[in-house]
């Protein structure tokens, strides 16, 4: 896949500017952390890249085409949307067993018994919940709900990842696990991914590039390395010293 490249986003909710990007590029393989204050309008740019938010502007070049975000129909969309893997921050189950809700999407898509089978035992086995596959999906915890809400995209082998806070609510060690999984879909899928996190020490861990998203702008992004040792722009400094007044 070709760098996914963002243009003159703008999203507006009621008359009132949320999030204006001129220019965002993302590499091919590369995990991006997308930081900043609450409010700042990092879940909104997550739902504008999956297409679940219609922009009042926005141009996005992806898998080859080039989209006009604000004019994007359901019909045009959806083949797109099908080849992201979205995980929103509170990701619902629905009551059945574990397999069930990762072969849903894979349902939806008409793919063969035999096919789903595999491609769920294979998305059960990279997020290293393989044993709960009979296990009804109510019966886990909040970090295994977690990864299985991450095997649910894996399995229809999405070329975008976007994950807005998986771990938000994860106790150290199961956060621990989630990011070893992320690390092991990094090797061994053609994929990038984005997430969205308030935790520090995780984007510092597990990115190769970051954003900053300040009222509603990218004040600064770069390698995850000079992003947290030499940051340039005041707000980012003040950011990551806990100093930043909302
Ligand atoms: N559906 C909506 N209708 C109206 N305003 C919205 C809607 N969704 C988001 N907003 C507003 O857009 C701005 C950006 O919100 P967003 O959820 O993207 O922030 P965020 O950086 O993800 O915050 P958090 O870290 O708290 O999740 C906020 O001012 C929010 O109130």
């Amino acid at each position: 896949m070709n760098k996914l490249k963002l243009s003159d986003l703008e999203v507006a909710y009621r008359g009132k500017t949320v999030l204006r990007v001129d220019k965002a590029v993302f590499e091919h393989r590369k995990i991006y952390g997308i930081v900043g204050p609450s409010g700042s309008g990092k879940s909104t740019l997550l739902r504008a890249m999956t297409l679940l938010e219609q922009p009042a502007a926005g141009r996005m070049d992806v898998f080859g085409t080039v989209v006009d975000l604000s004019s994007l129909t359901h019909a045009k969309g959806l083949p797109l949307q099908r080849r992201i893997g979205y995980v929103p921050q509170k990701p619902t189950m629905f009551d059945s067993t574990v397999f069930d809700n990762v072969a849903l999407g894979l349902r939806y898509r008409g793919t063969d018994r035999t096919a789903i089978r595999s491609l769920v035992t294979e998305a059960l086995e990279l997020v290293e919940l393989g044993h709960t596959a009979k296990q009804r999906a109510h019966t886990l915890s909040g970090g295994e709900a977690q990864r299985i809400a991450l095997a649910r995209v894996l399995v229809y082998q999405p070329d975008l990842l976007f994950l807005d806070e998986p771990t938000a609510n994860l106790d150290p060690y199961h956060i621990a696990i989630f990011e070893r999984v992320l690390k092991a879909i990094q090797q061994t899928r053609d994929i990038t991914i984005l997430i969205v996190t308030h935790n520090l020490q995780q984007a510092r861990r597990l990115t190769d590039e970051c954003l900053f998203i300040h009222k509603g702008r990218i004040v600064e992004n770069g390698s995850t390395e000079a992003f947290f040792t030499r940051p340039k722009s005041p707000e980012l400094q003040d950011f990551l010293c806990g100093r930043m007044i909302y």
